[in-house]
């Protein structure tokens, strides 16, 4: 049976919504045009109260109609402790507004997908042949994050498309890691490496001796191609890789949709620009969402979809599966399959307490954050 893949987005304000719109355009335009061995669901990890309080009815009706599931996320637990905890670096990065990417923790609730590619709203696949990305690595494992090395710090990875496998144990401790641990950028990149990259690249022999489950797989760059960087930016290789950019990602505090066109005049940012033109020109948006006509829209096959709570999944899970999972970097055990189906429960619900889970990540051993820390060259110990 073809594996059940989820692409999707992020959304928490609603500035970034021309960036998701063209996105999930792009990927419909390209997924119409290609066969792909995979199963794929186009989805909006949306704030719930920003979808339900800030957008107007015609815009509600044009998000369902790019995305086929709109999936909305609550706030994580203890959000605000780790917003607090991670200011001062999210102050050193100057983006403010990235405190609440740690939301990208929620990915890895998404069980009732096989595999999950996310992209960042301010990212642009350009051809068909991004989708070859599903195929780069059949092996992953539940303890592996694929992503594109960054250009601010190549040893860590970009956080703007990443791979991975659901599941609700490593949700659970990567959820727990951030409320512990202070985010290297105060924000989802920082705090990612840290969990799946602790010591960043620096050997895989002793991340191994560290930590023998958790590893970055480390995906070409074509995959994405992060701009501007016109700061030191190869031009002779962009210029030599140019037929093979699979997707480009606008970095940054200024955004495609964000500043006037002839700020950024180059062809990247024209093709995104293209993109938006062509959404809008058949959706008939002629004027931002304000003369909205959604008649040639098709609403009836979408659906809203709300995850449960972590909490309420983890003990399904637990108690339909008993398993003992080994701490065996080989394991494949798969706590994903088959899932039931997502089960709508009361979000009010009182809180149920998360089962002692049978499995223990590196992480969670008291010295762990030292050996990391030992780990750096040139470190005292
Ligand atoms: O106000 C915001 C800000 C961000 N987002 C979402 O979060 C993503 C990340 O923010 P973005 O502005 O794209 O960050 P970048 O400029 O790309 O910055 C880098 O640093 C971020 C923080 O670590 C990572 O999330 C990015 O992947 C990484 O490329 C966006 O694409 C959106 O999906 C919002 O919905 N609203
Ligand atoms: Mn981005």
């Amino acid at each position: 049976m073809a594996r059940k893949v989820a692409i999707c987005t992020l959304l928490y304000s609603r500035d970034y919504l021309p960036g998701a719109l063209t996105l999930a355009y792009q990927l419909q335009r390209l997924l119409k045009s290609t066969v792909v061995e995979s199963q794929i669901t186009v989805c909006l990890l949306v704030a719930r109260g920003l979808f339900k309080n800030e957008f107007s009815a015609q815009e509600t009706a044009l998000i369902r109609s790019l995305f086929k599931e709109v999936i909305t996320i609550e706030p994580l637990q203890d959000q605000e402790k780790s917003v607090e905890n991670n200011k001062e670096n999210l102050e050193l990065l100057k983006r403010p507004e990235l405190a609440f990417t740690l939301l990208k923790a929620r990915l890895w609730e998404l069980v009732q997908f096989d595999q999950v590619l996310f992209l960042d709203a301010d990212t642009l696949p350009l051809d068909k042949e991004f989708f070859n990305i599903l195929e780069l690595y059949p092996e992953q494992t539940r303890f592996q994050i694929a992503a594109v090395p960054d250009i601010g710090w190549p040893d860590m990875f970009n956080t703007g498309v990443l791979l991975l496998i659901p599941d609700l144990e490593v949700a659970r401790s990567l959820q727990d890691f951030l409320v512990k641990t202070v985010s290297i950028d105060g924000a989802d990149q920082g705090i990612f490496n840290q969990f799946f990259n602790p010591v960043c690249n620096y050997s895989r022999e002793v991340l191994h001796k560290i930590s023998p489950l958790v590893e970055w797989i480390r995906l070409p760059f074509i995959y994405n191609v992060t701009m501007p960087n016109y700061g030191y930016q190869s031009s002779p290789a962009m210029s030599f890789f140019q037929q093979h950019i699979k997707l480009v990602h606008f970095i940054g505090t200024f955004k495609p949709w964000s500043h006037t066109t002839s700020d950024y005049e180059d062809r990247y940012h024209q093709l995104w620009r293209n993109a938006h033109c062509d959404l809008y020109s058949e959706y008939h948006l002629s004027n931002y969402f304000t003369h909205l006509q959604l008649g040639n829209v098709e609403t009836d096959t979408y659906f809203d979809h709300e995850t449960p709570s972590l909490s309420i999944l983890l003990n399904q899970n637990t108690r339909r599966k008993q398993t003992k999972v080994e701490p065996d970097v080989a394991t494949q055990i798969d706590l994903n399959s088959p899932q039931e189906a997502a089960i709508e429960e009361d979000h009010q619900a009182p809180p149920i307490s998360v089962p002692q889970s049978a499995f223990k990540f590196d992480w969670e051993d008291t010295d762990y954050l030292d050996r990391v820390q030992r780990a750096f060259p040139g470190s005292d110990a």
